[in-house]
């Protein structure tokens, strides 16, 4: 039984619209390193935390929380497509687990993940397939939101599970830090868009795609320009919120509101409750030691970019 976690942002304007040379590099060293890190720890199984972007979960049925026992990537903004290697039978156990401790999750035997999930796997460990994966998602942007604490209540559920397992276990969290690309909102959409947000975008025509990821590319080149176009970034808000997980002080989050937290970062900012659960879950495993900590506003990519790993105070003593 042992556990290792790191958390990243994403984004998928990667590739489509980049930083500086030297910037891209700095991050593709920062990436190298987490998954050079991961290949030492060898996990067995990956407990996986992410959002989603009205790709797989839509407001025809919109739970806060989903734990896949399948799953299969989309591929959208040319990110990995295909099917994710869900152990079913961990996966339900682990449902099954958070369950009966109090954390009412929904179950999903057919999960439609995308860029939020995709994009983890192949940076850090090399594909989608490499290694067993239970994905679990948390709602980020469809309101009204799950609140901090019923992320850290959710993935303490989960480091409980997990630590009951004679697995090296890997927690990723994606998503975050500060941001607000243009997500459609229900309440502001006309009733094509509403349609889609109910569920018919699950399966996006071709040139509907194509149109949705040119507006995202679109509005990114627009941010480089003006950073008063979008949200703008928040990098002192991103600095105190790696701060306190570095801190093992994510509880103090618990107070903080979703509609604050839009106000003060960004709408997407509540991507970082995956970074929240993905804490709390290694938190299970007593004390930790964070490590290589790494942040840069990238309006390129309409992000905050954050990376930090850590592991049990008593493995970083061992290592
Ligand atoms: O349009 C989408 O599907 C998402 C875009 C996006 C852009 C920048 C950062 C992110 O975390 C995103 O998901
Ligand atoms: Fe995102």
């Amino acid at each position: 039984m042992s556990a290792y976690l790191h958390c990243q942002s994403h984004s998928p304007l990667v590739g489509h619209v980049d930083p500086l040379p030297e910037i891209l590099r700095e991050v593709d060293e920062v990436i190298s390193g987490a998954r050079a890190r991961i290949a030492h720890f060898d996990p067995e199984l990956v407990i996986l935390f992410a959002p989603d972007h009205y790709n797989g979960f839509f407001y025809d049925l919109m739970p806060s929380f989903c734990i896949g026992t399948a799953a299969h990537a989309i591929g959208d903004f040319g990110t990995l497509a295909g099917p994710l290697p869900v152990p079913k039978a961990l996966a339900e156990a682990c449902a099954e687990s958070v369950l009966a401790d109090g954390v009412d999750t929904a179950v999903s035997y057919r999960m439609q993940v995308d860029h939020g999930f995709a994009q983890p796997l192949e940076q850090l460990l090399g594909g989608l397939g490499e290694c067993p994966v239970i994905p679990v998602f948390i709602n980020s942007v469809a309101t009204p939101l799950p609140s901090f604490q019923r992320a850290r209540l959710l993935g303490e559920a989960i480091g409980r599970f997990a630590r009951t397992l004679d697995q090296r276990v890997l927690f990723l969290g994606s998503g975050g830090l500060s941001h607000q690309p243009p997500v459609p909102e229900l309440a502001h959409v006309d009733a094509r868009m509403a349609d889609r947000l109910l569920g018919s975008g699950r399966h996006l025509p071709a040139d509907e795609r194509e149109a949705r990821q040119q507006r995202v590319i679109l509005a990114a080149q627009r941010f480089i320009e003006d950073q008063h176009s979008l949200h703008p970034l928040n990098p002192d808000w991103d600095q105190h919120f790696l701060d306190l997980l570095t801190s093992g002080r994510m509880a103090e989050l618990d107070g903080l509101g979703n509609a604050e937290l839009s106000a003060l970062a960004g709408k997407s900012t509540h991507e970082v409750k995956t970074w929240v659960a993905a804490f709390a879950a290694l938190s299970a495993f007593g004390p930790y030691q964070a490590s290589d900590r790494y942040y840069r506003p990238i309006p390129e990519w309409i992000a905050g970019f954050g990376s930090l790993s850590a592991e049990p105070q008593s493995l970083s003593k061992e290592s």
